[in-house]
């Protein structure tokens, strides 16, 4: 018996993962909510869902709008809301506009539904997740983002290809800032349990290529098809399962590290974290002295958006 409200469900991200979600079989709610004005949009989203859950003889309820009180009660809530960005920007142009829109939803939610785990996709993520964090109040284990999950599943999928295996055979994990400064754990990486270069295709194989690859595939597919929305939706629901479902598996997320990775902290980026049903716990590891430099130079990266950010808001009276 669990509720989970999607925010921002009238765009392309919300829509995928509110239906992505449907099918966890716990969920027995779902509330798909927008802003004021966008009310008639989501009905007709509420309606097509129940036709969609009536063919497939899921008994589930939808419930849609713009009331607050809508939110009530749920287990999760997932905002998705926000500018996506365009062909020649980046993620980091969005940051300024979109923070005013996460904080308000935040504070939002800390309002009607204090108890629930927030969960946030909008970009750019790391620090839209520090924006929630901070204007909900809630505990840094209650709050988290989509990190760089999705950037860790495209790098498992390429070295599936290149490795001629099945996906879930690939351990593989990219932490730091879902963005061109996020740092491939290649040291805990593994098929099968086997080091890579243990493989004979390691011969011809191409981490930075891969890497490059991961780093531009959500410009790519925006280029062509205007947004990306299918991994997302997949990758948001696989995160939703594993929390809701108290799965303990160690994923990796936008989280508020203290110390976890060789003492790094105070920031809110890409680590890998146990999930479970209390949220979101980032775990403690050792990588390489090479990884480590790379992923302070994400992390510095990160704080300095962040603190710009955080500036910002608070002139504009937030
Ligand atoms: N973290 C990740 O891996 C991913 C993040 N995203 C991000 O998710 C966000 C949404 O992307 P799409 O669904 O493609 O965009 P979209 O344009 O299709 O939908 C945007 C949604 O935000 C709402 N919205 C826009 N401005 C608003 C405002 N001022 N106040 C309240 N609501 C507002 C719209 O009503 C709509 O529901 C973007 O920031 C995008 O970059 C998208 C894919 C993956
Ligand atoms: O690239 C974008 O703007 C959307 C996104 O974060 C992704 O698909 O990784």
């Amino acid at each position: 018996m669990l509720k989970v409200t999607v925010i921002g469900a009238s765009g392309k991200v919300g829509q995928s993962a509110a239906y992505a979600i449907s099918r966890i079989p716990s969920i027995t709610e779902i509330v798909l909510f927008g802003r004021e004005g966008n009310e008639e949009s989501l009905d007709g989203l509420k309606w097509d869902f129940t036709d969609a859950f009536a063919a497939v003889g899921r008994r589930i309820k939808v419930v849609s709008g713009a009331d607050p009180s809508l939110i009530r009660d749920s287990d999760m809530v997932i905002i998705t809301s926000g500018a996506p960005r365009h062909t020649g920007q980046d993620r980091i142009d969005l940051a300024k506009g979109n923070a005013k829109i996460i904080a308000n939803y935040a504070k939002m939610v800390a309002e009607n539904a204090p108890d629930t785990i927030l969960f946030v996709v909008t970009n750019p993520v790391d620090i839209m997740t520090a924006v929630a964090l901070k204007y909900s109040g809630f505990p840094p284990s209650r709050v988290f983002g989509l990190g760089t999950h999705l950037d860790s599943m495209r790098l498992k999928s390429f070295i599936a290809q290149h490795f001629k295996v099945h996906v879930s055979e690939v351990h593989t994990r990219i932490i730091g800032e879902h963005g061109d400064t996020m740092v491939p754990l290649w040291s805990a990486t593994t098929i099968g349990g086997i080091q890579l270069k243990n493989l004979p295709e390691f011969k011809t194989f191409t981490g930075e290529e891969m890497i490059d690859w991961v780093k531009a595939a959500g410009h790519y597919i925006i280029e062509r098809s205007g947004a990306t929305i299918y991994g997302p939706g997949e990758a948001i629901a696989t995160l939703a399962r594993t929390v809701l479902g108290n799965e303990n598996r160690i994923l990796s997320v936008t989280a508020y590290i203290r110390c976890e990775v060789h003492d790094i902290g105070d920031v809110c980026i890409g680590v890998p974290a146990m999930l479970n049903r209390k949220g979101v716990f980032p775990i403690p590891i050792r990588i390489s002295p090479e990884e480590v430099e790379d992923f302070q130079a994400s992390v510095e990266k990160i704080r300095r958006v962040t603190d710009e950010v955080f500036d910002y808001l608070e002139n504009e009276g937030f």
